[in-house]
């Protein structure tokens, strides 16, 4: 059969090693000649002799545009088709940029010293979904260690072959001062660390992956397994000719962490405005990065203690350093924090303050496929509460 013909199931590599390949595709035994027995899949499944292949679906939404290759175990992709599926055919996701219902709110330019970057056209305000981005390589994390290098190049440089655009991903930055193979450099460069099914991958978004990186960000972004996409929301309003930042660190880290991080995993030097501002205002940032790394350990020992009253206090202090730092992409969830504070204190007036603060930020930056959930939860809060007033306050 086809599937394990050499032409078919890989390129034909005139070593011994490669020769043994085979290709135990649950989805592939089936196939035919016709592409239509690969469903979803667009082109014939395209494996190494280690276990992982190429599944690529070019006509993703139906859009001729729009392509997505997936690297994984044929087991993995199997088992995950249930959600693949359901991605592939829900309807084309949107923005919710008022003003960008015509064209983007933003434009892709040269960023003197970190290459290309993203700047606004228009005003964007704060909470807009302005930027929607559909995954174009979506690769088991584990992949490339599971196989010879050569290997691993291999199904890359499938997966973005068999894309509608291919030169829109491999035109993406490659920061790396090694020799290495463009698309491992790409990966390197531009994925992000997604979860979908349960699993984490990296996933590489050509459109988001324009945006640089600055340690005080105007926007962040949040992946939606059911789309497939990557978004930019605006976490505060932006201005006209702005540039659109992301942070690649993590929460509140320091100056010199963060220096050495970006570095480190990215191959660059952060010359963003906080990194260059004077000592006078750095100092305090990092004083107050500083705390909020510390408060992050103390709340969860202390509500581990029980010590509900010391908590509040420190989760309190936690916002405050949060809004002057503008690190407000997950504002919600400290406001989360407190509302269940409040409930175990038994505080009816200031769970429900914050349940409803908590609410309206979860809203904003995950929405409901991020914080469905914690939404739901808090609405129960809300409800109980509302219920014991009203019991409460029933004559006899
Ligand atoms: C995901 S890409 C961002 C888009 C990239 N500038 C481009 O031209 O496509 C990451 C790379 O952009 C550059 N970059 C991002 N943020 C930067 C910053 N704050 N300062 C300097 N370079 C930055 C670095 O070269 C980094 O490896």
């Amino acid at each position: 059969h086809g599937g394990h013909d050499t032409e078919q199931c890989g390129p034909a590599y005139p070593s011994q090693f490669l020769r043994e390949r085979h290709c135990p595709l649950p989805l592939d035994d089936e196939a035919g000649p016709e592409p239509n027995s690969w469903s979803p899949w667009t082109h014939r499944p395209y494996c190494a002799s280690s276990s992982y292949c190429v599944f690529t679906n070019s006509k993703f939404h139906g859009s001729s545009d729009l392509g997505v290759s997936f690297i994984s175990t044929p087991e993995v992709a199997a088992s995950s088709l249930d959600v693949l599926e359901k991605s592939f055919s829900a309807p084309l996701a949107v923005t919710s940029d008022a003003n960008a219902t015509i064209s983007p709110s933003y434009r892709i330019v040269d960023m003197p010293g970190k290459g290309k970057g993203v700047v606004a056209r228009q005003r964007i305000e704060r909470g807009s979904v302005f930027m929607v981005d559909y995954a174009s390589i979506i690769a088991a994390v584990e992949f490339p260690e599971k196989m010879p290098g050569f290997q691993s190049h291999m199904l890359l440089d499938k997966a973005v072959e068999q894309l509608p655009d291919p030169q829109r991903v491999l035109s993406l930055a490659r920061s790396s001062a090694a020799d290495r193979a463009v698309m491992e450099d790409v990966m390197r460069t531009n994925a992000f660390s997604i979860t979908l099914d349960d699993r984490p991958w990296m996933g590489l978004f050509p459109g988001i992956s324009r945006i640089n990186h600055a340690c005080k960000p105007n926007a962040h972004t949040r992946f939606s397994q059911k789309l497939l996409t990557m978004s930019a929301v605006s976490i505060r309003d932006i201005e006209p000719g702005e540039e659109i930042t992301i942070s690649y660190a993590e929460f509140g880290t320091m100056y010199g962490q963060r220096q050495h991080s970006l570095l480190h995993n990215w191959g660059f030097r952060c010359t963003c405005a906080l990194c260059t501002a004077p000592s006078a205002e750095l100092i305090p940032s990092d004083r107050r990065r500083g705390r909020i790394g510390d408060i992050r350990q103390q709340i969860v020992e202390l509500v581990q203690s029980k010590q509900f009253d010391r908590a509040v206090a420190m989760s309190k202090e936690m916002i405050d350093l949060v809004l002057k730092e503008e690190l407000v992409a997950h504002l919600g969830e400290h406001y989360e924090v407190l509302t269940r504070l409040y409930y175990a204190l038994r505080d009816a007036t200031n769970t429900k303050k914050y349940a409803r603060l908590a609410i309206a930020e979860l809203e904003r930056y995950g929405g409901e496929e991020v914080y469905g959930t914690t939404i739901g939860e808090l609405s129960e809060i809300l409800l109980g509460l509302a219920q014991l007033e009203k019991a409460s306050s029933r004559p006899g």
